[in-house]
């Protein structure tokens, strides 16, 4: 967990990936595709825990019509810069057997995480998993799963802000930014 001064020290050296408008005016596009896709099927939207928080909120506001909302929590980073196992923290309390689910997390990286997420809902009985995430790594891995959804693409760094953290730090910047390479 990086200090108060830490983490001010990280965003001084980060630099600006999407401005807060950039992501504001993303997140407005998407919320229409999915609005397009998925308003007639009363879906359950699930965030996943921890950095899923900011884009399902912001999302949500933007979804005009009835939909269902709960969370999990599964992890592979933790406050690492590098993934490792998946580790299940909590599983949705709401059912998803026969429901349409959208599942809203902030990056789609090695795709590990929502590739185990959504095996996982699809054996609980969900008829169907859409993935909606805030930004996609171009990375160019072969992604286990794709998103359905993708706000924003990001490069192949570090990212953190808009929900993704900084050695624990900086979930809350509007804005996205990147590690400065050390
Ligand atoms: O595509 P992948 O390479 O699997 O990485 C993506 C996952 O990594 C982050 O979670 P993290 O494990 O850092 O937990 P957090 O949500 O608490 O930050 C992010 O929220 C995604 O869930
Ligand atoms: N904060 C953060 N978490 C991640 N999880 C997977 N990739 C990333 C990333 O670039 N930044």
């Amino acid at each position: 967990m990086a200090t108060r001064e830490e983490a001010l020290a990280l965003l001084a050296r980060g630099e600006l990936v999407h401005s807060a408008e950039t992501v504001s005016a993303a997140v407005d596009r998407v919320a229409a595709e999915i609005t397009a896709r998925l308003g007639e099927s009363n879906p359950l939207i699930l965030c996943v825990m921890t950095g899923g928080v900011v884009f399902a909120g912001q999302l949500m506001a933007r979804l005009p019509f009835p939909a269902d909302f709960d969370y999990l929590h599964a992890t592979r980073y933790g406050q690492d810069t590098a993934g490792g196992a998946l580790s299940w923290r909590a599983a949705p309390w709401t059912s998803v057997k026969d429901r349409t689910v959208l599942v809203v997390d902030d990056i789609l990286d090695e795709g590990v995480t929502l590739a185990a997420i959504k095996d996982r809902l699809l054996h609980q009985g969900a008829k169907a998993v859409y993935l909606a995430v805030a930004t996609d790594k171009e990375n160019g891995k072969n992604k286990p799963v794709t998103a359905d959804f993708a706000a924003l693409k990001v490069p192949d760094r570090f990212v953190f802000g808009y929900g993704m953290d900084a050695y624990g730090a900086w979930r809350n910047l509007p804005a996205i930014y990147a590690l400065k390479d050390e």
